[in-house]
């Protein structure tokens, strides 16, 4: 326990016109509770305002462990973990990065569709910031209430399209929450500079508008030419008021988020995580998969169920990929279909979208997606769809009668929503199968083998885009950083683990493996000129030295 930390702490403290006091002990980013030490408690004027025991972070965070344990289901630890951030940042943090494996699925994916879904009912206290159409021609002044001056990210979403849920508007704040508390506790990225914003443009989700607990704007959804004119406001705003800040823009309804990254992508620094983040984390789950089977990238055949912005944007990223490695744009496109719910994106359709139709295939229609894997013969299988269930056992077993080890992604989430199990991918393959989901399923034995399913989910990348974008203050994002987001993960599955048929570096050690990402990251940003600071020595000591540490 240092004074000397708390007292500059505390200094800013004293500016704001606080002098400790029941207000320090309020404040989450500084309290530190049963920990202020005699000496402090003394000049802080804390005397008689806590218990008598002093305790160390460790002792505190032993009691938040038991309390959590004592919680009935993992929505429960989650509302208990957001108060705690509530009141001490700290606690919450060391917390969290002590047991990542064990605390991401309780403050994100799974546990935060529950949240979201709940979020009315649930809601206890304010959390970052709710911009509606009523500020508009206000949006900047709007962000000037929010009091921390140097935001550094603001995650944004719509509520559009959360998760595998659909569209369920202002209780879709839980994701850029989640999101941003992940930067931190996967790459350590400072908290202070995350602002999560809940862009409230109404919902279509008529069920909701009735709850009498609803709290966003009890509307349909705004105009496409009133919601442009709406982010634009927004986007300019930040510009203004957050002049450091990156815009990551998360789970906006597919066609709008689409749209919102070709606007804005090159003008300002900004990335969509839907879109970015999961295409580098499904490329990166396919070069782990070469590094098992000993194929070749430019020889997959990647088929996707779902034809959205998180298919269109791994099929987008592959090909680029593809184009690295020699093939022509129209030879890389030919490595991919696209299957939705109007069947195979070929030709002949006309209810297909500029993007969607880069990749139409020059083949028949077809509605029978069993019969468009046998007539294209993926190597990969991407499902992206949200329906669950969708991989029978008719297609994981043609699957694998087509390759000797098929790769089958089930990234549609909640748990609920995966297009089939691990369970299933694996007892239909028998074995043969590389796996991964959205969400972690667990270990599976087979005929005496231990299979670890992979979690092909975007937070092996997003966060450590965000410390490389921290630390190098990138005037853009592009497409190549993803790339080599891609490329950083999936060379970090180990020899061992890839014999369990692992295709993403275990969560365990989730710091280490993105602070490795970041460098990777950062040092081509540095190369390709997109860095505006001046290149360290070492860029991996560089990184280390900033990023965030849960104590006192
Ligand atoms: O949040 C997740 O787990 C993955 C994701 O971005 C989404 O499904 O929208
Ligand atoms: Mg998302």
């Amino acid at each position: 326990m240092t004074v000397k930390n708390t007292s500059v702490k505390n200094d800013k403290l004293s500016a704001n016109g606080q002098h400790g006091g029941m207000p320090l002990l309020h404040e989450p980013k500084l309290n530190k509770g049963t920990a202020y030490s005699v000496e402090e408690r003394r000049q802080l004027g804390l005397e008689g305002l806590l218990p008598h025991a002093v305790e160390n972070l460790d002792r505190q965070v032993e009691r938040v462990l038991a309390h959590l344990d004592e919680k009935a289901d993992d929505l429960e630890r989650y509302i208990y973990l957001i108060g705690l951030e509530d009141r001490n940042e700290t606690v919450f943090y060391k917390t969290i990065m002590s047991d990542p494996k064990r605390f991401i699925p309780v403050l994100y994916d799974p546990t935060v569709a529950d949240a979201c879904e709940t979020f009315g009912n649930n809601y206890r206290r304010a959390r970052g910031m709710y911009i509606t159409r009523y500020m508009k021609g206000r949006m900047a002044e709007v962000l000037r209430n929010w009091p921390e001056k140097d935001v550094r990210f603001i995650c944004v979403s719509t509520g559009g399209r959360i998760l595998g849920l659909g569209d369920i508007g202002a209780n879709g704040m839980g994701i850029p929450i989640g999101k941003l508390q992940l930067y931190t506790a996967c790459a350590a990225v400072p908290p202070a500079g995350l602002l999560p914003v809940l862009f409230d443009i109404g919902t279509t989700n008529e069920t909701l508008r009735a709850d009498p607990f609803y709290m966003g704007t009890r509307e349909a959804p705004v105009s496409e030419a009133e919601l442009d004119e709406l982010t634009e406001e927004f986007i300019q705003a930040v510009q203004e008021v957050f002049p450091n800040c990156c815009v990551h823009f998360e789970d906006w309804k597919g066609t709008d988020a689409i749209r919102m990254l070709d606007r804005y992508k090159d003008k300002i620094l900004c990335y969509n995580d839907d879109i970015q983040g999961t295409a580098s984390v499904a490329l990166a789950g396919i070069a782990a998969g070469m590094n098992i089977t000993g194929g070749k990238l430019t020889e997959q055949r990647v088929m996707f169920l779902g034809a959205g912005s998180a298919g269109l944007g791994i099929a987008k990223l592959f090909c680029a990929e593809l184009q690295t490695l020699g093939l022509s744009e129209a030879e890389a496109r030919k490595q991919v279909a696209l299957f939705d719910i109007n069947g195979l994106i070929e030709h002949s359709r006309t209810d297909l979208s500029e993007t969607q139709k880069l990749y139409a295939r020059p083949a028949k229609p077809c509605k029978d997606f069993v019969q468009a894997i046998r007539d294209f013969k993926p190597t990969v299988l991407v499902g992206v769809s949200t329906k669950a269930r969708a991989f029978t056992r008719e297609v994981v077993e043609l699957m694998s009668e087509l390759n000797e080890q098929p790769i089958i992604f089930a990234l549609s989430n909640p748990t609920h929503k995966a297009e089939c199990s691990a369970e299933e991918a694996y007892t239909w393959s028998k074995g043969k199968a590389l796996f991964a989901a959205g969400v972690q399923f667990p270990d599976f034995d087979y005929e005496g083998k231990t299979f670890r399913p992979g979690q092909a989910n975007n937070f092996y990348i997003y966060p450590a885009i965000g410390l490389a974008t921290y630390c190098c203050r990138p005037t853009r994002l592009n497409d190549e950083c993803f790339i080599v987001a891609a490329h950083a993960t999936a060379d970090q599955v180990t020899l061992t683990q890839r014999a369990k048929g692992m295709l993403f570096p275990s969560q365990e050690q989730i710091l280490e493996t993105e602070v490795t990402t970041a460098a990777r990251i950062a040092e081509y940003m540095f190369d390709s000129g997109l860095a505006q600071v001046e290149r360290p020595r070492d860029i991996r000591a560089w990184l280390e030295a900033q990023l965030y540490k849960p104590q006192y």
